[in-house]
């Protein structure tokens, strides 16, 4: 005899074999239609109250979560955050620096906070790059009482929270997924940082009142098939070679946007290869001083009819003073309850330092300083986004910034070698640092 369970769930379709017809049969079936409706009915019961639990579960997870997870909040955070945006100087700023705890972001920041300006900064700490570097230059920050917020620019309530706490006079925007070539690896992490978190920060300076003036990072690498030497800001920027480079451009035209319709005041600087101590340890000059060092080969890459690549290096100290000196200059927004009140600036400009010289050459410098001779791999350069050459006219932002570079790459990659060895000493990764 079948259980009540195996009646009302039958494990096979065999088992329905009466057709119906008799009395019997006929009480089977509304016994069975009875049985199946309210069936059906616990089910659907069972399935909202499961449905139900599911997402208050979520919901607890998502807030646990971010409870556990968040870094950010509280008295003594707010009190951290209101003291670093101190201003010390008269007509001071104060600033929120993003990407803080990177290359540009932790010389900028320096920078405003020992001419007495309030700067809080802004940085996610990623891992695209030793984050234990990052923490080294937080903690040179944080000697100079420079608080750095650790969150992603895709945070919208803490931004908000922080413009709560704020009334950032500027913003400068360094946080990004830089990298020419690391972006066929991991494409979605240039539109999640240069785009998406871009957005997620314009939306909290249009938001915010008073509004603030920003200056961000673009890159040389917008010119991208650009043959016109020097690059002038006025050239094609429409052919990028990289998905790098295509983000940048994007950004140049979203910032664009929001000056247009709410009226941010909005400075854009196209760098060009920045190097020199505390820099990134992708880049060229920082990884071959590495391999160098360990007498490891480096790859040089060669363009078209074996020609050398060549790149406008451009020392950092020269940039630091190319950003300040565009926070100087910029002008008020001009929005407020996300409504523009008047035209507001847009500005672009070249950081560079108008002198191109080629890898080997740049390899050369190295040699010299480190006093070690390089095993140098040539190899044609990859289809991969690189670019040739690159060269800017400064001339827009030497009128408009009075920005004039000083240090040659001969000078600034002393400079760069000393920091590295008093840093990493002669054998980065397989000795004690110094
Ligand atoms: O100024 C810019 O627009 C860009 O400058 C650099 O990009 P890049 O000039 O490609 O700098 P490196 O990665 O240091 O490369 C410098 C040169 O060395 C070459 N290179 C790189 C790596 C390598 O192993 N071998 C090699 O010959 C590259 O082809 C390039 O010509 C930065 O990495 C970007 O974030 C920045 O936006």
């Amino acid at each position: 005899m079948p259980s009540l369970e195996e009646e009302l769930f039958p494990s096979t379709p065999g088992k329905f074999k009466d057709k119906g017809g008799s009395q019997y049969s006929m009480n089977r079936q509304f016994h069975r239609c009875f049985a199946s409706t309210s069936t059906m009915f616990l089910w659907a019961l069972f399935l909202i109250a499961l449905t139900a639990s599911y997402l208050s579960f979520q919901s607890f997870m998502d807030s646990s979560t971010r409870y556990f997870s968040s870094t950010w909040g509280g008295l003594h955070w707010e009190k951290q955050v209101r003291s670093s945006a101190e201003i010390r100087r008269n007509n001071g700023f104060s600033v929120l620096v993003t990407g803080a705890a990177g290359f540009v972001g932790s010389h900028v920041s320096l920078a405003l906070k020992k001419r007495g300006d309030g700067v809080v900064g802004f940085d996610n700490f990623n891992n695209y790059y030793d984050p234990s570097l990052k923490k080294a230059r937080k903690a040179l920050l944080n000697s100079h009482d420079v608080f750095i917020v650790e969150g992603d620019v895709n945070d919208a309530k803490l931004i908000e929270k922080l413009f709560d706490i704020v009334a950032f006079t500027h913003v400068m925007h360094l946080a990004a997924q830089a990298g020419v070539r690391y972006a066929m690896e991991n494409p979605h992490s240039y539109v999640h940082s240069n785009i998406a978190g871009l957005v997620t920060l314009l939306e909290a300076c249009k938001n915010a009142d008073p509004q603030p003036a920003i200056v961000w990072a673009s890159s040389s690498s917008v010119y991208g098939l650009n043959e016109d030497v020097p690059f002038s800001e006025s050239d094609r920027t429409d052919r990028p070679a990289s998905l790098y480079a295509a983000t940048k451009k994007s950004g140049e035209a979203i910032t664009h946007t929001y000056n247009h319709i709410y009226g941010l005041s909005i400075t854009g600087l196209r760098f060009f290869t920045v190097y020199g101590p505390w820099g990134r340890p992708d880049m060229a000059y920082f990884s071959f001083t590495k391999n160098i060092l360990q007498g490891k080969p480096i790859t040089v890459y060669r363009g078209k009819n074996r020609v050398d690549l060549a790149r406008d290096f451009t020392y950092i100290d020269d940039v630091v003073k190319g950003c300040v000196a565009s926070l100087d200059t910029a002008k008020k927004s001009t929005g407020s309850g996300g409504k523009k009140r008047g035209p507001a600036q847009y500005r672009i400009f070249n950081l560079g330092n108008t002198s191109p010289v080629t890898v080997p050459m740049m390899v050369g410098i190295l040699e010299r300083h480190l006093k070690v001779k390089a095993k140098k791999n040539f190899v044609d350069m990859p289809g991969n986004g690189d670019v040739p050459f690159t060269h800017a006219n400064i001339s827009l932002a030497r009128r408009e910034l009075g920005y004039k570079p000083t240090t040659d790459l001969q000078t600034g990659l002393k400079k760069f070698v000393k920091w590295y060895l008093a840093y990493y000493g002669y054998n980065h990764g397989k000795s004690v640092k110094l």
